[in-house]
């Protein structure tokens, strides 16, 4: 594949992986009253990091993510990945990331094997049949590979999912809750192959997850985000100590409720008035 010249500029090479400025998605609502489902959010992934998304139910979390995939058109702001402008030059960079999400199906009366394969060719990959091999016995996919994704347990369509976005060796990875329907050791299996593909590849990981255990295990960083903005990050240690609290469960009860004690002022929470100085 050859390497899009807009992604050479000195620039681009030592930007963060990604970069979001001014983040926002409104949605329109049947009443009239637009929903802001993110709200001028501002935030910098290093590259070679992992960083995790948090936040309740509703917060924002998956439309900040199709909007850095450019699934979705932001309302207002700009995303840039490994430089690159998503709004101008998407298609120079789009080889470069992949993502896997729960709530994008995949074709369901495709077999597992077909629905790689056209993903691998979408993708332009060469050497196909032998990159769905290797990643079915990576993914432990090898004997469901020629049964229909529709009649996948839902752990298994995850782990699917997860082979799609492995297909191109993404320096981008974004993941919408990657362990979301599995079991503990399926679970743990997954964040293992994930900790290693990092360290292998140097990749950059965005996941966003409701399991703080995944998360204090595999991220360097957090953003908190609570009603579409993010409201405090850190590293998940940082945060612990700053919220006076032992895991970052708590901390993210504490930021959940809008209740904690060393670092909430009267419901606004420290990370909040930082991030609207930023
Ligand atoms: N297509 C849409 N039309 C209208 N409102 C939407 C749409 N998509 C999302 N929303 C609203 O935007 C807000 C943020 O939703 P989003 O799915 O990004 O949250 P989330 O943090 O991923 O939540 P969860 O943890 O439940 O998956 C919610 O209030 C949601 O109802």
């Amino acid at each position: 594949m050859t390497e899009p010249t807009i992604t050479s500029r000195p620039s681009a090479a030592l930007s963060p992986a990604i970069r979001a400025d001014g983040l926002t998605k409104r949605f329109p609502a049947p009443d009239g009253r637009d929903v802001t489902a993110v709200d001028a959010i501002a935030f910098t992934v290093p590259r070679g990091s992992v960083t995790g998304l948090l936040g309740g139910n509703g917060a924002g979390k998956t439309t900040t993510i199709s909007m850095l995939l450019g699934l979705l058109l932001p309302t207002a702001g700009t995303v840039e990945i490994l430089g690159v402008d998503m709004a101008r030059h998407r298609h120079a960079v789009l080889p470069r990331m992949n993502f896997s999400s729960p709530y994008v199906e995949l074709p369901h009366r495709l077999t597992v094997r077909e629905n790689l394969t056209v993903y691998a060719h979408l993708y332009g990959l060469t050497c196909v049949k032998k990159r769905v091999r290797e990643l079915a016995e990576h993914l432990d996919l090898s004997r469901f590979l020629d049964r229909p994704s529709g009649g996948l347990s839902a752990g298994q369509k995850t782990r699917v999912a997860l082979a799609k976005a492995m297909l191109n060796d993404p320096e981008v990875l974004l993941l919408d809750e990657p362990t979301a329907s599995l079991d503990p050791d399926t679970a743990d299996w997954i964040r293992t192959y994930l900790e290693r593909y990092r360290l292998r590849t140097g990749a950059t990981i965005l996941l966003a997850s409701h399991n703080m255990l995944e998360v204090e295990r595999l991220c360097d960083s957090v953003l908190m985000m609570r009603q579409g903005r993010i409201v405090d990050r850190g590293a998940p240690s940082a945060l612990v100590a700053r919220y006076g609290r032992q895991t970052l469960e708590e901390v993210f009860l504490d930021i959940a409720r809008a209740s904690g004690g060393a670092a909430s002022d009267g419901g606004i929470l420290a990370g909040e008035a930082a991030d609207a100085a930023e």
